[in-house]
């Protein structure tokens, strides 16, 4: 039984990693085409994101949806401008660190914070992260740290990124935590007026929900575009920026590199591709699953019929449009307003006029993978995974004897003590022999 147990537990993380081994690909590929040139062709793309219409299981996308969404956030933050130059990087409401998995790749980031507000994903995550011993050590040292928190309480520790990422996080969340959501990453978390600013990147994805019935209905999904804060003239702090508010656009990407158009612009379609295949997707589910795309805190209000779904998904995205514009037109000060006597710092540990940021998260999790430098005992090339057997039976409770795999249950119950105890194994304590080949 234990013996089961354990190989399907070393199983398991072998099967997420021959999982990321057959998604890789498609994502690297997605990744490449989706190069910084925008020269990619339609013809090209049609080619390899498309979508089928399968009897039993409806429209079909290739590659998956997430993985669309993924490439083209990742493609974002490879941009060759501030490539390299993302070092600090956050991913709100990062679930089950699905996308974190992808943007560990991403050079030059060398700290990523993840905050999500529940705590199950949480205890998923800290169980994908062990799978990262065994995979190729980085070059450069990582620290992957873990918050369980509220994305809208502004926590010192997520001050001064150089990106954030929200990827479908805020049509799960409040209008009055959205409110304060924009504040946080905006005025605190990116920095916006430090010199950082130049390679500052908020990228937040979100569908729209807007039809409830299943049209295929390209031109108007073309049109309908992300709303998008454009650039501040980095040096100007007092000069008005360009504000481009574009109505009824899903895929909201707002971006304060400098001049940062001509980054938004030749991936419009590609954006709406993504999106686009996004929106029919949730437009497909959407009478049946879109409650349960909401948060606890929305499911309780949709069941109480206090929030109609599709309303809410709107008044999220007119609010972010609407604080979008405030941000802009009232830079000065925005810590402290007051808009209709409501404090916006309000909050549940501090009430009103609650200090700007401070120490709101939970500390789930700090993690640093394996890098070049690690005095480690396994190792591995690109192509390949290299595991001592010593250490991986001495980690999973199994000895090797005469080419025998050998699995004791008093190993197993003393694991902590492995380590120390291992030459010393009485005879008696060998209960069960394996032969593997
Ligand atoms: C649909 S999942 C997105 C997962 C991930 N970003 C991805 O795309 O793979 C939404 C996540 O946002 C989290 N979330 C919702 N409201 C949040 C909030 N106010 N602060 C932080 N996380 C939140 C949820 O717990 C959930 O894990
Ligand atoms: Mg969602």
């Amino acid at each position: 039984m234990i013996i089961t147990l354990q190989t399907l537990m070393f199983f398991r993380e072998t099967l997420l990693k021959a999982l990321d081994s057959i998604l890789r690909p498609y994502y690297n590929k997605f990744a490449l085409t989706f190069g910084r040139n925008g020269d990619v062709s339609d013809e090209e793309l049609d080619e390899q994101v498309f979508a089928e219409f399968d009897e039993e299981k409806g429209v079909v996308f290739y590659p998956p949806v997430y993985l669309q969404r993924y490439a083209a956030v990742s493609d974002c933050l490879m941009d060759e401008r501030w490539s390299g130059k993302l070092e600090k990087v956050v991913d709100l409401g990062y679930h089950d660190m699905s996308f974190i998995k992808y943007l560990k790749e991403v050079s030059g980031i060398q700290c990523i914070l993840g905050v999500d507000i529940e705590s199950i994903p949480l205890r998923c995550s800290s169980d994908l992260i062990g799978c990262d011993d065994y995979g190729p050590k980085r070059e450069k040292p990582l620290q992957v740290t873990l918050f369980q928190g509220n994305a809208a309480d502004p926590d010192y520790r997520l001050i001064g990124c150089d990106a954030v990422v929200a990827i479908e996080m805020i049509e799960h969340m409040l209008p009055q935590d959205l409110d304060r959501l924009i504040h946080t990453v905006v005025e605190s978390y990116t920095e916006l007026y430090s010199e950082k600013q130049s390679c500052v990147t908020i990228l937040i994805t979100t569908q729209s929900n807007q039809k409830s019935e299943y049209t295929i209905d390209t031109e108007s999904l073309l049109r309908s575009t992300a709303t998008r804060l454009a650039a501040f003239e980095q040096h100007d702090k007092t000069s008005q920026c360009n504000l481009d508010v574009e109505a009824g656009k899903n895929y909201m990407m707002f971006d304060y590199e400098e001049m940062c158009y001509d980054v938004v612009v030749p991936r419009r379609k590609i954006d709406n591709r993504v999106y686009m295949i996004e929106d029919v997707n949730s437009r497909l589910n959407c009478s049946t699953l879109q409650i349960n795309k909401f948060s606890k805190t929305s499911q309780n209000l949709i069941a109480k019929n206090k929030v109609d779904s599709l309303v809410h998904t709107r008044e999220v995205i007119d609010e972010i449009r609407h604080l979008t514009k405030m941000l802009n037109f009232n830079r000065s000060g925005i810590n402290q307003s007051i808009e209709n006597g409501v404090h916006i710092w309000h909050n549940i540990n501090w009430g009103d006029n609650a200090p700007y940021w401070n120490q709101y998260y939970k500390l789930v999790r700090e993690y640093n993978p394996p890098h070049e430098f690690d005095d480690d005992e396994g190792s591995v090339e690109l192509s390949r995974l290299e595991i001592p057997m010593e250490r991986l039976m001495r980690w999973d409770g199994y000895q090797i004897v005469d080419n025998m795999v050998i699995h004791s249950r008093l190993v197993v119950d003393n694991a902590s003590t492995l380590g120390t105890q291992e030459d010393d194994w009485p005879d008696d304590a060998v209960s069960e022999v394996k032969k593997y080949y």
